[in-house]
């Protein structure tokens, strides 16, 4: 696995103070399908690991011999069985969980244009969801926070604070950004 405290690719730096800063992080990606014709968004239904029973993007960790947006793209596929060749920066999330050293460092896309039809993977179960109509008591308890700055299209920083019951948050903080052009 790659090490994460000296993972270059590491952004959080340019938004944390000095302890968080200073905690291993990992590299993850949160890919959302967008159908603006019918304003709808593809949401998986995560049927096994980490935030299962959740409805969420498409995503996971990033690979050591990727880019980021190159770990959105293939997550993407593996997920979702969509095919994208690029996928737009939105925002950044840093999660600290109480029971867990190490922080996660989350690169939020959503993708516009795509190939393929949504098919259900050994993880993931899709479902197409109205924008408006979105299914927050069934997602992160930190979505619902930063979704609306998403669909305004502002680009967004946030941090959140979890109990180690991954349900409650104790803390939070969110930006709107002028850029993400840190985050490479
Ligand atoms: C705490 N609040 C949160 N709010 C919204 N989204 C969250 C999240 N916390 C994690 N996420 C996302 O959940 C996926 C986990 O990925 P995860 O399944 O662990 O990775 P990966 O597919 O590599 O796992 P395998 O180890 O291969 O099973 C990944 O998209 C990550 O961005």
């Amino acid at each position: 696995m790659t090490d994460a405290v000296t993972d270059p690719r590491f952004v959080g730096w340019h938004v944390e103070d000095d302890a968080h800063r200073a905690m291993p992080h990992r590299l993850y990606t949160l890919v959302f399908p967008m159908d603006s014709a019918r304003s709808r968004v593809l949401l998986g239904m995560k049927k096994r690991g980490f935030g299962s029973g959740k409805l969420n993007g498409f995503g996971g960790k990033v690979e050591p011999a990727e880019t980021v947006e190159q770990g959105a793209i293939r997550e993407l596929a593996e997920e979702s069985g969509l095919v994208a060749a690029a996928a737009a920066r939105c925002g950044l999330l840093l999660f600290y969980f109480e029971d867990s050293p190490v922080a996660m460092e989350v690169h939020v896309f959503q993708a516009r244009e795509y190939s393929g039809v949504p098919v259900e993977t050994d993880e993931m179960r899709p479902e197409w969801f109205g924008v408006d109509s979105m299914p927050f008591d069934r997602m992160w308890a930190d979505d619902h926070i930063w979704w609306p700055l998403m669909m305004r299209g502002d680009l967004f920083v946030g941090r959140f604070w979890f109990k180690a019951d991954q349900v409650t948050i104790t803390r939070s903080e969110l930006d709107r950004v002028d850029s993400l052009d840190f985050a490479q």
